[in-house]
């Protein structure tokens, strides 16, 4: 997908949200748990339910991983029945030494069909750009994380500069708006300002509203530039905001909030 057709979905559908599909067996309702093919079951009722009101998905590789063949089945499935309006986001987190990230790249851009992969940049310019050499594919590095653990390393003063600055700094350099996103965590909203003076032209996908506490109101704010520049994911609050057979719908409501929320923003 190409950054202006991105731009183009957003314009129409008024939407800069991505819905996370990180479904576990477990969470799933009990009336979809005994079907073989459950995940993708599950996964194909949120998109019906919510694709109109969304413009990406993002699929957690672990949580199709930790199920084995069946997972990557189910993951191969998913990614086949986004519709190719949506942008698909693989959320991998891979990055090795430039060979494996080689691999990395032909297993999520040439086998599976994503828009988009989560990168982590601590090995470096070789360990990136293998994923950047894909015409209309996306890498997404990881910047200020959501998590707690971001203080460990990301908010290092290193100089005059936060370690995270100094990431987001150097791999800018790296890639275009067109083939380059950052990850910057929702629950980071004030760090949002001073980082669009750094990247002021990337796409930013903000993981981090609903579970984590995050303020969309917040993220669109601080985060936003004149393409938008933002996909704000959700994923356990749209997901499995309902438990019984009614769980698509359920979804579709908190989505629907979400959409509404964002057409005042953009
Ligand atoms: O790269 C990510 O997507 C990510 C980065 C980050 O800083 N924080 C974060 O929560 N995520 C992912 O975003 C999703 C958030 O899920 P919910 O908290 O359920 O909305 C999960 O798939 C996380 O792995």
């Amino acid at each position: 997908m190409t950054l202006q057709f991105l731009i183009e979905q957003i314009k129409q559908k008024k939407s800069y949200l991505c819905v996370g599909l990180d479904t576990s067996i477990e969470k799933i309702p009990k009336h979809l748990q005994s079907n073989p093919a459950a995940v993708f079951e599950f996964n194909k009722q949120i998109i019906d339910a919510t694709k109109d009101l969304c413009v990406a998905y993002k699929i957690n590789t672990a949580f199709y991983e930790s199920n084995g063949i069946k997972g990557w089945e189910a993951m191969e499935k998913t990614v086949n029945y986004i519709p190719s309006t949506h942008f698909r986001i693989a959320d991998a987190k891979r990055g090795d030494i430039g060979n494996t990230s080689s691999q990395y790249a032909k297993a999520f851009f040439d086998v599976l069909n994503f828009d988009a992969i989560t990168v982590a940049p601590y090995m470096g310019f070789d360990s990136v750009q293998p994923f950047l050499e894909y015409e209309n594919k996306f890498t997404i590095v990881l910047g200020l994380t959501s998590n707690k653990g971001s203080e460990d390393f990301q908010q290092l003063k290193t100089g005059d500069n936060f370690l995270y600055e100094t990431v987001l700094k150097k791999v800018s350099g790296w890639g275009t708006k067109e083939n380059l996103m950052f990850v910057v965590g929702a629950t980071k909203a004030t760090e949002l300002e001073s980082i669009r003076k750094i990247i002021p032209g990337n796409f930013l996908l903000i993981p981090g509203v609903g579970a984590q506490g995050g303020s969309l109101e917040d993220v669109s704010k601080y985060g936003m530039n004149k393409d938008c520049g933002l996909l704000v994911n959700a994923s356990r609050a749209i997901i499995y905001a309902g438990t019984g057979e009614n769980f698509a719908e359920e979804a579709r409501i908190i989505a629907q909030q979400y959409q509404t929320e964002m057409m005042n923003y953009l």
